[in-house]
């Protein structure tokens, strides 16, 4: 007996040895920026989803993935910034910290590639999509970009109606209107950018006039929700990845709002008439089977925002995506090497 069990467990090592050679490594950075919009209270989230077993619940979702956390992104405001602040983004609130954080958070993506195949970006509001791509670009040329949200975020300083750069990240990425920005010294920041024809959006269903009007002059391949109920889910995960250069790396943008606000109510700019939860993890696992997926980010999720139980809906919600990104299946198919330890009693 002593025996069987001495050889049980050293077969249990060696299949944790082999386990450990295929080892994925996730870097996780939360950025607890709010400044991007006027409501207090994303800054909240990164650390309200490690209290709620983030770790692991990503641990558990695939046990070779071997996770960091590297903490809150911190940043300063320098003179430079506000200067170009007060020159020329003086009607975009916060620009001189937007600038600053996403400058801090370009180099910390690089330094979490270096380390890890994977990384994940916890938000704070959207704007640090900006900072989280063009890092994730920096390290990455080649790559396509998925954003998933009810809105477009690609207002320029001077389409946008709120002063929200929450909803401008886009434009700071793409080629064809960076130079909107010209004032923000873009090419030494991030001098690589993402080509429209790299860019799909899904799940949109709050478009400004504006933006409408950029989406269609660049003819950026978006999937509003009418598509998606017109097509069904499958048809646009196939078109997103025909779209695709099926050479380059995947960075997935997952705003929480756009999923439907019953699955999702803490967020700042909530619309109804959105991704089911159901929709929002098969979009995600198609993208996670391509394993092309490098990096992502969750943003927008608002504890202050409605009730106790809201948040603590939204915050499950944000965890089944995270999870399905990193390894969940709801086939059950998994990789066993912890469970096959002998509980069948002999080999068959
Ligand atoms: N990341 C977001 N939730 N963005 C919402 C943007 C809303 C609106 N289009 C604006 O520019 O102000
Ligand atoms: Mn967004
Ligand atoms: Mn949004």
């Amino acid at each position: 007996m002593w025996c069987t069990r001495q050889l049980a467990s050293a077969r249990f090592l060696g299949r944790c040895f082999s386990a450990a050679s295929e080892q994925t490594r996730l870097g996780i950075i939360g950025v607890p920026f709010a400044k991007g919009q006027s409501k207090q209270g994303v800054e909240l989230a990164p650390d309200l989803l490690r209290q709620s077993n983030l770790r692991q619940v990503l641990q558990s979702s695939d046990e070779r993935l071997l996770i960091t956390d590297y903490g809150n992104l911190h940043y300063a405001v320098d003179e430079t910034l506000l200067q170009q602040q007060r020159q020329h983004y003086y009607h975009i609130r916060n620009y001189a910290d937007f600038m600053a954080c996403n400058l801090a958070l370009i180099g910390q993506v690089q330094v979490m590639l270096q380390q890890n195949a994977q990384f994940l970006t916890i938000g704070g509001d959207h704007a640090i999509g900006f900072g989280s791509v063009a890092g994730h670009l920096q390290h990455t040329p080649n790559l396509s970009l998925v954003w998933i949200d009810a809105h477009a975020d690609i207002n320029l300083h001077s389409t946008s109606q709120s002063g929200n750069i929450h909803g401008m990240p886009v434009s700071f990425l793409l080629q064809q209107l960076r130079a909107t920005w010209q004032h923000a010294a873009l090419d030494q920041v991030a001098p690589n950018c993402l080509p429209k024809d790299q860019l799909v959006y899904i799940g949109l269903r709050d478009i400004d006039p504006y933006e409408a009007f950029i989406l269609n002059k660049f003819g950026i391949r978006y999937y509003a929700m009418d598509s998606i109920d017109r097509m069904g889910v499958p048809k646009i995960i196939e078109m997103t990845l025909d779209a695709m250069d099926p050479h380059n790396k995947i960075h997935v943008s997952f705003d929480i709002d756009a999923l439907d606000s019953n699955v999702a109510p803490s967020t700042g700019t909530a619309v109804r008439g959105g991704l089911t939860l159901r929709e929002g993890i098969s979009i995600v696992e198609a993208l996670r089977d391509t394993k092309r997926v490098q990096g992502m980010d969750l943003v927008e999720i608002n504890p202050k925002l409605g009730t106790d139980r809201d948040v603590r809906t939204t915050v499950d919600s944000a965890l089944e995506i995270l999870k399905s990104m990193f390894g969940y299946r709801r086939s059950g198919a998994r990789h066993y090497s912890n469970l096959d330890t002998g509980i069948l009693g002999h080999e068959q």
